[in-house]
C-alpha cells in the first residue's frame, strides 16, 4: 500500500486546530475519514469546526462538492480502534514527546502492518517518535501547515528509518489533499519552524522591551517584509502554548539562541494563549 490512490481510510488522531483541518482535506479529496480524540466533546468542537469552514468555502464557491457530501465521508470517534482499517493515519495530537510515542505504540496494535504512519509534530523527532512502534520504516512526518484548508503547503519529514516509498507516498498524499511540499530531514524545527520560532520570539521581545507598540511590531513585519501576519498576531494565530511547546523543544536541542522569551511563558502561565482563548497579545471580540 504505497499508493496514494490505494488509500481509502484516512484516520486522524486528534480533532483539535490541525486534526479537524487534516481531516476536512482530506475528506474533500475524497477520502472516507474517522477523526479521533479523547472526549466526545472535541470530537464535536472539530465536527463544527470543519462544518462551518466547509460552509464559508462553499460560499466562495471553492468546493466542487456540497459540504453535506464532503461532510459524509467524516466519522467522529473517541475510540482508537475504530481507525483499525485505516490504510494512513495523520496524527495531530499535543505537542508532547511522551503521548505522541503512546498514540504511535497503540496505533501500532491496532493498525495493519502495512499501514503509513504520519505525525503532524512541529519539531519533535520522528525518530523518537517511530521508535515507539515496531515499523519505523513506515512513519514519516506530515507537517501540516494552520490553517490547513487554506495553506498551499506541507512539508515531509524523513525519520533515520523511513523508507524511501514511505517518503514518496507523503509527498504523493500532500498533493492528493491539494497541497505542494518540501522535504526536510528529522532535525529540531526542520525547515520552518527552526526558523519562525526565533523570529516570533524575537518580535515578542521587541515589544516586551519597548521597540515598539504590539500593533507596529506586527505593522513593521508585514509592511516591511511583505508577510500576511506580523509575529505577535502569528503566535496568536498558532497558539501561544504551542509556540511556547516549540520553543522549549528548540531550545534544549539548539541552545540559547532558541530560548523562549520571557513574556511568552508569563501569558502562557496566566492562560492568555491566542485567538482561541479570546486574548494572547491582542484582544478579539
Ligand atoms: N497550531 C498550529 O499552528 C500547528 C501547525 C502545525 C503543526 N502543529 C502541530 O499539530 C499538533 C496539534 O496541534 P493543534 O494546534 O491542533 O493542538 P490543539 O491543542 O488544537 O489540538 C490537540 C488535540 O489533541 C487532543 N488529544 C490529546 N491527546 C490525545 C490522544 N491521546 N488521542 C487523541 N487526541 C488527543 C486534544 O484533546 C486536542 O483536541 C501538535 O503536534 C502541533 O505542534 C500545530
Amino acid at each position: 500500500m504505497d499508493e496514494p490512490a490505494d488509500v481509502e481510510r484516512v484516520g486522524v488522531v486528534g480533532a483539535g486546530t490541525m486534526g479537524h483541518g487534516i481531516a476536512q482535506v482530506a475528506a474533500t479529496a475524497g477520502y472516507d475519514v474517522t477523526m479521533r480524540d479523547v472526549e466526545r466533546e472535541y470530537v464535536d468542537r472539530g465536527l463544527e469546526g470543519i462544518d462551518s469552514s466547509l460552509e464559508r468555502l462553499a460560499a466562495k464557491g471553492a468546493l466542487d462538492e456540497e459540504p453535506a457530501t464532503i461532510r459524509s465521508r467524516i466519522a467522529g470517534t473517541t475510540d482508537l480502534a475504530d481507525l483499525a482499517d485505516a490504510d494512513l493515519v495523520v496524527e495531530a495530537v499535543i505537542e508532547d514527546l511522551a503521548v505522541k510515542r503512546d498514540v504511535f505504540a497503540d496505533l501500532d496494535g491496532i493498525v495493519d502492518g502495512d499501514a503509513v504512519l504520519a505525525t503532524n509534530t512541529s519539531t519533535l523527532s520522528i525518530t523518537e517518535i517511530a521508535s515507539a512502534t515496531g515499523r519505523p520504516e513506515r512513519v514519516v512526518g506530515l507537517h501540516f501547515m494552520n490553517p490547513v484548508p487554506v495553506m498551499d503547503g506541507v512539508e515531509v519529514v524523513v525519520g533515520e528509518r523511513t523508507d524511501a516509498a514511505v517518503v514518496e507516498f507523503a509527498h504523493g498524499f500532500a498533493e492528493e489533499v491539494g497541497k505542494e511540499t518540501w522535504e526536510s530531514d528529522d532535525k529540531p524545527g526542520f525547515v520552518t519552524n527552526r526558523i519562525l520560532m526565533p523570529w516570533i520570539n524575537e518580535g515578542i521581545r521587541a515589544y516586551d522591551e519597548g521597540v515598539a507598540t504590539r500593533e507596529d511590531v506586527d505593522r513593521g513585519m508585514r509592511l516591511g517584509t511583505n508577510v500576511p501576519m506580523g509575529p505577535l498576531e502569528l503566535a496568536d494565530h498558532i497558539g501561544l502554548d504551542v509556540v511556547l511547546d516549540a520553543s522549549e523543544t528548540l531550545h534544549e536541542e539548539l541552545g540559547d539562541r532558541y530560548k523562549p522569551a520571557y513574556l511568552l511563558k508569563r501569558k502562557v502561565a496566566a492562560g492568555d494563549l491566542g485567538k482561541k482563548t479570546g486574548e494572547g497579545f491582542h484582544v478579539y471580540e
